[in-house]
């Protein structure tokens, strides 16, 4: 087991669960947060009382202020900010970069307006050739915090990090597979968000179970198609990373994805959801996944109208029948 620091990016509620998951193994762990008025609550009070409250930090959880101090002897960092920070944080990442760098990141979106996978970000910002590694999966950060059972997949392009963060984070409760494909562990996190959204509306106008499983099957479908055509492997999109995500964040209210499409399905506009729920990744992604799918000539009929009517104001009935409506086709 390392014993070496590890740095994690992003004072949120999975930014945290997974800086406590780490650190039950006994491993240094440096957290940070953008707002130092917040990490002096999480110094005071031993847990992060505003994203995840009741998730007690172990001891070798230290929370920082100071990016350069979190990143002063931990040439491991983990970044767990929203997809519309990342590159962002990398930037900021790069103006501190600790000598041996090897980075993993928990975001689960591409990038928002250029449509970009994290790991082409991560090239572009630091240059190729790092250790990478992608933490996905079926993983409420509530529950983490509460030490309830979890699996989660470790992708990695580089197999000693890889089992490196995996035996930091395996533990009683806790089950880290490792998997050397990190397209298709990103792309099962970043295209599950959006039919999580569907799921929502669905259940949201009251189309019953039948409607709920159709859909998640059929944007599992489209998952993997995205995912093949970018260079994934099936596996991975109906493992953990891929349809088990799926299946947990389209039919569990603790899915922020899901309560917003809840949420629109109720008469509430993108505007008002948004406010009362936070941070929605597939709200981002719609787009992405459109414009990607676009590129490559590839179908993805429920994303496209969940960016209808995120981003384009087209009402939740309408745009289920628009998939109703759709052709009769092969399956
Ligand atoms: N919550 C979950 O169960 C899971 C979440 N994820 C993924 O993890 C990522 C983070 O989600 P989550 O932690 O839940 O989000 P939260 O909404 O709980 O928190 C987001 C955090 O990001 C911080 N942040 C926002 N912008 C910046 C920035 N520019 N620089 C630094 N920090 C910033 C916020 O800081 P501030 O508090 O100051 O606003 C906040 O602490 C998402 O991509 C999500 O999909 C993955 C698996 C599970
Ligand atoms: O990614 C998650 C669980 O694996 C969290 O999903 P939400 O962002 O929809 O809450």
């Amino acid at each position: 087991m390392l014993k070496e620091p590890i740095a994690v990016l992003g004072g949120g509620a999975w930014g945290t669960a997974l800086a406590i998951q780490l650190a039950r193994s006994g491993r240094a762990v440096r957290l940070w947060a953008r707002d130092p008025a917040h990490v002096a609550e999480m110094i005071s009070d031993r847990e992060n009382r505003r994203r995840l409250p009741g998730a007690a930090f172990p001891d070798s959880l230290q929370p920082e202020a100071e990016l350069t101090a979190a990143l002063a002897d931990s040439r491991d960092v983990l970044i767990a900010v929203p997809s519309h920070a990342f590159r962002e944080t990398l930037e900021a990442l790069r103006a501190n970069r600790p000598e041996g760098l090897r980075l993993a990141w928990a975001t689960k979106g591409f990038e928002p307006g250029t449509g970009r996978l994290a790991e082409a970000v991560v090239a572009e910002v630091l240059g190729e050739g790092l250790p990478m590694a992608v933490l996905t999966g079926p993983t409420f950060a509530a529950e983490v915090g509460r030490g309830l059972p979890t699996a989660m997949t470790v992708a990695s392009t580089d197999a000693t990090f890889a089992a490196d963060l995996a035996d930091t984070l395996h533990g009683d409760h806790f089950r880290a597979y490792t998997s050397p494909d990190l397209i298709g562990a990103e792309v099962g996190g970043a295209v599950k968000n959006v039919i999580a959204i569907g799921a929502g509306v669905s259940d949201g106008l009251g189309f019953g179970a039948n409607a709920r499983v159709a859909l998640i099957t059929r944007g599992l479908a489209e998952m993997i198609r995205l995912g093949e055509a970018l260079g994934g492997q099936r596996d991975t999109l109906t493992g953990l990373a891929g349809m088990g995500d799926l299946v947990l964040t389209c039919t569990d209210d603790q899915s922020r994805n899901r309560r917003f499409g809840l949420a629109l399905a109720s008469g509430k506009s993108v505007d008002e959801a948004r406010a009362e729920i936070g941070l929605v990744e597939g709200a981002m992604a719609a787009a992405e996944v459109c414009r990607i799918g676009a590129g490559l000539g590839i179908e993805v009929p429920i994303a496209e109208q969940v960016h209808a009517m995120v981003d384009q104001g087209v009402p939740p009935l309408e745009a289920a029948e628009q998939l109703l409506r759709r052709e009769r086709k092969p399956e």
